[in-house]
């Protein structure tokens, strides 16, 4: 369904050197220099799969999937989505595809949501008995009902979001891009969205590219993920395989009896162990990350007991978000050769 060879994509930025002068300098003698935004990603997605395709930010997986839409050319490489080259075939491209892009909305602002999907019946020329039985299925499984009729500018994210999903899924797409579709929702909305996700796949054989920063949303609706890093694929398989492979990768959360602001792991354990960045402002509470193979737990805590006031610790087994913190912060090729991955 989606054939990926060797693709890549640079931007060319242009460079300026500070102030006034480089301004006016910059006027006559324009200077750039080259991003390099996607270096040579290959990857094949079959009909029907659900992948993750994941990395930090700036990783490059907006610009792939903007070329998957034919929204960017790229610079070199080969690209199909359902037989079509997307750059070049804009318009038939975007027949057979939906797509949610994060905050970004596809539906009219200013009118009821209802009228939104007559006009979007009309763009994708949806014959009118299989959009009512469509939305009628959407309504129930996403309870639309009572927003139908507001204007999206007055919906709240959540509810925004489940008609966002729904529009994308109205025309019966071979393929939805889903780029970050939890974010910023609550428990209850995000499991309703993922149901949703599985339920089109199972029943449409809907194939999902989902980029997300929500490893649960991962974990919950794909078998399959690809990791991007600056731009590279550094890894494609299943999420059992992940596990397996970091299988020996342990996180103690140790909680301290005072708030520590820079806080640095004890000298001894410091090569065999890191702490995961905190998203939140809790300084009460350390993660520390370890491979078992290299330390024991037992050394890590009485490491950290003789250091610091620990109050209470829980160990937890690998997780797939603590791998790919992991991944993101320390790359994959400190812990496994780059072959043994593929
Ligand atoms: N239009 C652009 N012009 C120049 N550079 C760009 C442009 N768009 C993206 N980039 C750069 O290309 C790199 C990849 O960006 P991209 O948006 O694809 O990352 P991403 O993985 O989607 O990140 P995020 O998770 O933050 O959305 C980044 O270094 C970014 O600064």
């Amino acid at each position: 369904m989606i054939v990926v060879k060797n693709l890549e994509k640079y931007y060319k930025i242009a460079k300026r050197d500070p102030g006034l002068r480089g301004a006016v300098k910059s006027l006559f003698h324009r200077k750039y220099e080259t991003k390099k935004a996607v270096k040579r990603i290959s990857m094949h997605i079959e009909s029907g799969e659900m992948v993750g395709y994941i990395g930090a930010n700036g990783a490059g997986k907006s610009t792939t999937i903007k070329m998957l839409t034919g929204i960017l050319t790229p610079t070199s490489g080969e690209v199909k989505v359902n037989g079509i080259i997307p750059y070049e075939n804009r318009k038939q491209n975007a027949s057979h595809i939906g797509a949610v892009f994060g905050q970004r909305t596809q539906l009219f602002w200013d009118i009821p949501v209802r009228e939104s999907y007559e006009l979007l019946k009309h763009i994708y020329e949806i014959p009118q008995k299989q959009y009512e039985e469509t939305l009628a299925e959407f309504v129930e499984v996403l309870h639309l009902e009572p927003l139908l009729g507001i204007p999206v500018r007055q919906l709240s994210l959540g509810q925004k979001m489940r008609c966002e999903l729904a529009a994308a899924f109205l025309h019966r797409p071979k393929v939805v891009y889903l780029d970050e579709p939890t974010i910023g929702l609550d428990v209850a909305v995000k499991v309703r969205i993922r149901n949703f996700i599985k339920q089109m796949n199972a029943r449409y054989g809907t194939t999902v590219l989902l980029t997300t920063h929500d490893m649960q949303d991962i974990e919950e609706i794909c078998h399959r993920i690809i990791i991007i890093d600056d731009g590279s694929v550094i890894y494609d398989g299943s999420i059992q395989d992940i596990k397996a492979q970091f299988g020996d990768k342990r996180v103690i959360q140790f909680e301290l009896e005072h708030s520590i602001d820079h806080f640095v792991l004890p000298e001894e354990i410091r090569s065999a162990a890191v702490v995961i960045p905190k998203t939140d402002e809790d300084h009460h509470v350390v993660s520390v990350s370890f491979s078992s193979k290299e330390i024991s737990g037992a050394e890590v805590i009485s490491c950290m007991m003789k250091h610091y006031p620990v109050l209470d610790l829980t160990i937890a087994d690998a997780k797939i978000e603590t791998i790919v913190e992991e991944i993101y912060s320390k790359g994959l090729k400190g812990r496994v050769q780059h072959e043994e991955i593929h």
